[in-house]
């Protein structure tokens, strides 16, 4: 086989131009998309959590006293699930049993996805898994893979590290290659993984992952296919990424690393609310003109002049986006997060019950967090077409992403995830 030596291709010296009409970038539709439901020996109450944590012997009493305020305290409820490696007394934080809950929910939420599109495991052409503290070797991609026995020229990518914004980084990096490849589709899989991520030390920053982080996932299937327009749900509009690791203080807000006595896990800055506002002002700043109607851009842009050039006192203006969106779906970090985000935002408290919801019945599954909101929206009320939807995600880096999206039908799917929803946040 001849193998390209780089340099200028045939395709590069073409004269003619694609007509304009193609150049524009191709359409990126939602399908459909499933959000995992652990099994009930999974479920993990305030008491069983905390009973927990007294026997397994690895918590002083202040520690526990404190586990007990942010339990309270935190947003969850009574019904979110641990893994089976945590669960068991004495945990087992094992690759074996770490393995164990990543296939559970990968494989679970992937197979319910193509059976909820129709489509056979050998016709996916890309595959994309996000999960930022569990990669192990062969990739949870490659897994997905030989599980479902997919075709040896699927296009695989693993996204490690990136946090509980990365959901929204694989929609982006999905989209940028079905804009480029003609006639594909593309799984995303947003995962965390908690077997192997406890934390068995005391040091508060660090306690606090442990109280909030619970088992969860999502399978989204897109695609590019002129003939799914008809059946997908929704069309992806606008992918906006914020980036603040420049700075020493974003990048260490969310922190994997040792404590004094050597007990890994991730450190939660006391500022992270702090900078979670400061990457959504970034953000809804690049966001903003994309969505907002005009009347709302010049509103911001008098308020703009007037403090920038003519050195007017006053607060800047944060633009009404409830008039950009009917639904806002935001990643549920803890009940701190979810309520600084709606003073930051001036939501309503309706737009912000899906999150907290989200937040109540599943806890904070990182970067599938956003995917449990929309089913939640989905299966409750509904989306109505036409309905412009929100998905924004905060996480280490620190990084804030944004998703817009627009559905193109009624959808009022009755997802499984939300069906007994047992209690109320
Ligand atoms: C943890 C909470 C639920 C606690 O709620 P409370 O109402 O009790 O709030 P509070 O702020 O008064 O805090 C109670 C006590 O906890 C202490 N406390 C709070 N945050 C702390 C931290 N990061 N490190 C150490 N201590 C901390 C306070 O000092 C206080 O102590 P004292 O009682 O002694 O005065 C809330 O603060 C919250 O939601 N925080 C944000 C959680 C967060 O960071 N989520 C993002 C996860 S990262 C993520 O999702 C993305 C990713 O991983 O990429």
């Amino acid at each position: 086989m001849e193998l390209s030596r780089g340099g200028a291709q045939p395709q590069d010296r073409c004269p003619v131009q694609r007509p304009k009409v193609l150049r524009r970038p191709r359409p990126v539709y939602l399908l459909n998309y499933s959000v995992y439901k652990p099994p009930e020996e999974w479920r993990i109450t305030h008491e069983r959590f905390l009973e927990n944590s007294r026997v397994c012997g690895a918590f002083n009493e202040a520690s526990i006293a404190f586990q007990t305020k942010m339990v309270a305290n935190g947003g969850l409820g009574q019904d979110t699930y641990l893994p089976e490696g945590v669960l068991v007394r004495p945990p087992q934080p094992t690759m074996a049993n770490a393995r164990k809950e990543a296939e559970m929910v990968l494989f679970d939420s992937v197979r319910d996805v193509l059976r909820a599109t129709n489509v056979h495991p050998r016709n996916v052409d890309i595959v994309i898994v996000n999960c930022s503290l569990f990669n192990p070797t062969p990739s949870l991609s490659a897994m997905i893979v030989h599980h479902f026995k997919m075709r040896p020229n699927v296009i695989t990518y693993n996204l490690s590290g990136m946090g509980c914004s990365a959901g929204i980084i694989s929609i982006g990096l999905a989209k940028e290659l079905l804009q480029m490849h003609p006639n594909k589709n593309c799984i995303v899989v947003s995962t965390e993984n908690i077997t192997q991520n406890w934390y068995f030390g005391n040091e508060r920053s660090m306690l606090i992952p442990n109280c909030l982080f619970r088992v969860g996932g999502a399978a989204i299937l897109l695609s590019n296919k002129a003939t799914d327009y008809w059946r997908a749900k929704y069309e992806l509009q606008h992918v906006v990424r914020t980036h603040m690791g420049a700075s020493d203080e974003s990048y260490k807000c969310v922190y994997q690393r040792e404590d004094e006595n050597g007990k890994v896990g991730v450190h939660l800055s006391k500022d992270l609310m702090t900078i979670a506002g400061r990457s959504l002002k970034a953000n809804i700043t690049t966001l903003g003109p994309l969505v907002l109607p005009f009347s709302e851009q010049l509103l911001f842009l008098a308020n703009l002049i007037s403090r920038k050039v003519l050195g007017m006192k006053g607060k800047s203006y944060v633009p009404d986006f409830k008039k950009a969106f009917e639904h806002v779906c935001i990643h549920t970090g803890g009940r701190g997060v979810i309520d600084e985000m709606e003073k930051q935002l001036r939501m309503t408290p309706a737009l912000m019950q899906p999150s907290r919801d989200a937040l109540h019945r599943y806890g904070n599954v990182s970067s599938s967090s956003i995917w449990y909101v929309l089913a939640s929206i989905e299966t409750k009320k509904g989306v109505k077409r036409g309905d412009r939807v929100w998905q924004i995600a905060f996480g280490s880096g620190f990084k804030c992403n944004s998703a817009v999206w627009r559905a193109l039908r009624h959808v009022h799917t009755q997802h499984e995830a939300w069906l007994d929803a047992p209690t109320k946040a």
